[in-house]
């Protein structure tokens, strides 16, 4: 059977278009495919860029906290130390101040490193603090050693001053057994350290040593009248056996030890939690606080500036002297004149209240300071009002410092 050529055409025709359709449609498929593929790769390379952006969002954020970070720290880190002296090895010593961190401590490092010393501190942080010897971390000068003294400590050093020991009443009650333990065993250690070396040793002992005193002004020739169970024992009898167990190492190992008896001393520095009558006077004026005296206020206590104490032990430190010798300031107050002098000294609304006394608290206290000025021709330069003030302005931008009133009140209880 044969086509006609117009159907044949038509097939023709009708085949064309179909084949062009399929391929159209063939081609289509193949770009929908296509465009697919593609959405898939960009969604990928787009899911990617998103986590290459979160990271490099995260770690932007974490070198800014480390920037952050070294800021404060380098803004703690002085970069100028205070300029020291220049000494050669001849005159050089290296130095060691157990409780070096602390309130006494810390004046002294900063006058033996001014002179060009080399200064180790040794201290637990019981109640010391870094912040005291911050200025100093760093400089090649200075080493903190984080150490209790009441295990052995092997370091090579010419001279040691031995402070390490809590000072204020309800510090050292707080933990009698550590006081004693600090104060004997601490104490050992160090005069066993010092014979190794053949080093020189201060002991930093104290007006305590008199307890409540008969004898008036205390010479030191005095000794003393103390309660050896009292809850101040562990302290004054901590530190007469500290001076005896020093005067028994000089007699049997030859040694050379130095004894300063510390009276009442004050200044910058001083913990706020201190706990001591001119701190906690001046804390309490300053937050129109009630200022409380133990008992009937007619204790008499002499302050010494924190300064005029440092020249003393460096005097006698550098003497041939060698029997104990008082360094306090000899002009003596009721602790009610005292109370006084601070309320008119810093102002404000506070009153005056007397609150129950202190146990064993010694009545009166004043240094007969002849020796010193004998045979260390010593004696205080500071008065009382301007070391005061000093101390007043250092606790005023300690307050402010801390937001301290907003945390805590300072602890006003009896010890
Ligand atoms: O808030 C207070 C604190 C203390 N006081 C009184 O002020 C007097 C002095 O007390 P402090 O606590 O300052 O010091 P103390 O004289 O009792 O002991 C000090 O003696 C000499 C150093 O060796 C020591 O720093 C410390 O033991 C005491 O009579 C005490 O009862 C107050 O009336 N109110």
């Amino acid at each position: 059977m044969s086509l006609s050529p117009w159907k044949t055409k038509k097939t023709f025709i009708c085949i064309t278009t179909l084949v062009i359709v399929c391929m159209l449609y063939i081609k289509y498929c193949d770009n929908t495919d296509n465009t697919a593929n593609e959405s898939l790769h960009l969604k990928d390379i787009k899911g990617r860029n998103d986590i290459i952006k979160h990271d490099l969002e995260e770690t932007a954020f974490k070198i800014n906290n480390l920037k952050e970070k070294i800021k404060i720290l380098e803004s703690r880190m002085p970069k100028h130390y205070p300029e020291v002296r220049f000494l050669n090895y001849v005159h050089k010593k290296r130095i060691l101040i157990t409780g070096g961190a602390g309130f006494v401590g810390s004046h002294l490092v900063d006058r033996l490193m001014l002179q060009g010393h080399e200064v180790i501190v040794v201290d637990n942080f019981f109640t010391g603090r870094k912040l005291n010897v911050e200025q100093w971390i760093g400089h090649m000068n200075f080493e903190l050693i984080h150490h209790d003294i009441i295990n052995p400590l092997y370091i090579e050093v010419d001279e040691i001053y031995h402070l390490a020991s809590p000072a204020s009443p309800p510090h050292y009650m707080k933990n009698p057994v550590k006081t004693i333990k600090t104060n004997t065993l601490g104490t050992i250690n160090i005069l066993g350290l010092a014979r190794r070396l053949g080093a020189r040793v201060l002991i930093a002992s104290t007006s305590e040593v008199y307890g409540d005193p008969d004898i008036h002004p205390q010479p030191e020739t005095y000794w003393g009248h103390v309660n050896p169970i009292g809850p101040r024992a562990c302290y004054d009898e901590g530190k007469r056996i500290s001076e005896t167990l020093a005067y028994a190492y000089a007699k049997q190992e030859n040694m050379s030890i130095r004894v300063a008896r510390i009276f009442n001393t004050y200044g910058p520095r001083m913990h706020m939690n201190d706990g001591r009558v001119v701190s906690n006077f001046i804390l309490q004026a300053l937050q129109n606080d009630v200022i409380t005296v133990y008992g009937s206020g007619e204790q008499t206590r002499s302050f010494q500036f924190i300064s005029d104490l440092v020249d003393g032990l460096i005097l006698l430190m550098n003497s041939n002297y060698t029997l104990p010798v008082n360094l306090g300031n000899p002009i003596e107050h009721t602790i009610n004149e005292f109370a006084t002098i601070i309320k008119e000294l810093v102002g404000g609304r506070s009153t005056i209240q007397h609150v129950t006394e202190v146990e064993d608290d010694p009545q009166r206290r004043r240094p007969d300071i002849t020796r010193a000025k004998t045979v260390l021709n010593w004696e205080p330069k500071v008065p009382l009002n301007e070391g005061l003030q000093k101390t007043v302005d250092y606790f005023k931008k300690e307050l402010k410092q801390f937001n301290y009133s907003q945390r805590s009140k300072i602890s006003v209880e009896n010890p």
